[in-house]
This record gives C-alpha cells, structure tokens and sequence, in this order.
C-alpha cells in the first residue's frame, strides 16, 4: 500500500482539495489536523516561497517523511498587493475567513475603490483586480532537499459574496472568463483554474520529468 501524502496544512479547505487532486492520482492525503500534538508552525517568511517552504520542512523533519505544504494568499491591486503573505491574518488576532472577507471589503470602500469593468448582470460592481497566488513546496528530510512550484489566478473583487463552496476569499473573487465567483465553481472547476490546480499540475509535471 502506498503511504498517504503528508500535507503540512491545518486548512481543511486545502485539505479536501488536495484530496480531490491526489484520488484522481490513486493517492490519498494526511494533514496536519490528524496531529493535534504538532506545534503551530511560525509562517515568518516574507515570502509564499519562504513559508511554504518553513512549512514543509518543520513537519518533513518531525515525521520524517516527504511533505507537501502550499502556501497562498490574496494580491488585490487597489491595495498595493495586500493583504499577499498575510492574507490568512489579515484582520487579526482570531482571524476567520469571514472577519477577513469582511475586512477586505471594508479597505476597499474606505478608499472608494471601483473598477471600470462592467457590473455583475445583477448590478454588483467590481472593485478591484486581484490575483490568488500558491506556492507549493515538496520537501524530502532524507535529502533536503525543495521542489516547488507556483500557480496564478487573475480576477475581480467584488463588492458582494457570491456562493457556498471553497473556502477563504472565494465568494467574493470574481472570474470574468466564466461568469462566476470561485464559490460557485465545483471542485472540479476550482482544481482546472484555481492558483492551486495551477501550481500542483505544475509540480506533478516536474516530478515527471525529474524522474
Ligand atoms: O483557494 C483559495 N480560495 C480562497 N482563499 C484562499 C485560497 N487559497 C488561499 N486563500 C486564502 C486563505 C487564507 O486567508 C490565505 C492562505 O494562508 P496560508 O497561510 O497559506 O494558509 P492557512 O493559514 O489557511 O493554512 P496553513 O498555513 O495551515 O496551510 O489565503
Ligand atoms: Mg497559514
């Protein structure tokens, strides 16, 4: 039996997209919430690269095992790039994904942000350009070695939520090509477009390859 892949993620959002991509490769996923005893791991970098990489590393070298991590965020444009490497604490001590949605919007009207693009068809505005980023890093203990890939995905902010699935920033990030919050994507969907599908079709290409 093969062993399931290790994911040094307390995100289940992460987690149950992650499964989704590996059983369509015969593999199953574990994640960091199956360790309740495993310390939080300090994401101090000041990049997607340098967290994804302390995160990877810090449980590689405890379970002595590969392990996959992924680091990601939110670029908005009207914001100068925020809230980028901080997108999971960006409103704070306690931060849920909906104190951050509400944040999120809450900076852009104070600075009055609108975009020229055309309006939802149910007149909701854009207010912003943005951009989901990933950054995943496989890390071998037995070598020390990193391999990591990155993956983009351009959008709107939109001044409303929209949708039930995915998790994070989702309802609110418009994609203009499909007509559609990330929320309202299956996971299907999500994995075809998604910063994420992105990167881990990139990595799996470069395992491929190297191997
Ligand atoms: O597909 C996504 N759809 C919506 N929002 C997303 C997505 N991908 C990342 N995001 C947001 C969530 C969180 O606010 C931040 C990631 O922060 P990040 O530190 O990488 O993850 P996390 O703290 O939630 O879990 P963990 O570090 O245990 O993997 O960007
Ligand atoms: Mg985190």
């Amino acid at each position: 039996m093969t062993q399931p892949i290790l994911i040094a993620t307390k995100n289940e959002g992460k987690v149950k997209e992650f499964a989704h991509a590996f059983a369509k490769l015969g593999r199953t996923v574990v994640s960091l919430n199956e360790y309740p005893a495993f310390p939080d791991i300090v994401e101090d970098g000041d990049t997607f690269s340098a967290n994804a990489r302390i995160k990877a590393k810090a449980a590689g070298d405890a379970f002595q095992v590969p392990v996959l991590a992924d680091d990601s965020g939110l670029r908005v444009a009207a914001l100068g790039g925020a809230p980028g490497v901080y997108s999971a604490r960006y409103s704070g001590e306690g931060a849920t994904d909906a104190s951050n949605n509400a944040k999120l919007l809450e900076e852009l009207k104070r600075l009055n942000a609108t975009d020229a693009a055309e309006p939802l068809a149910d007149g909701t505005r854009l207010l912003s350009p943005a951009q989901f980023v990933c950054v995943l890093a496989l890390y071998d203990p037995a070598t020390g070695e990193f391999m990591e890939s990155e993956g983009t995905v351009d959008g709107f902010i939109a001044e409303r939520p929209r949708g039930e699935g995915g998790f994070g920033y989702d309802p609110l990030f418009w994609l203009p090509q499909l007509s559609r919050s990330m929320a309202e994507l299956s996971k299907e969907e999500k994995q075809a477009i998604s910063h994420r599908g992105n990167a881990l079709a990139k990595l799996v290409e470069k395992l491929e390859t190297n191997e």
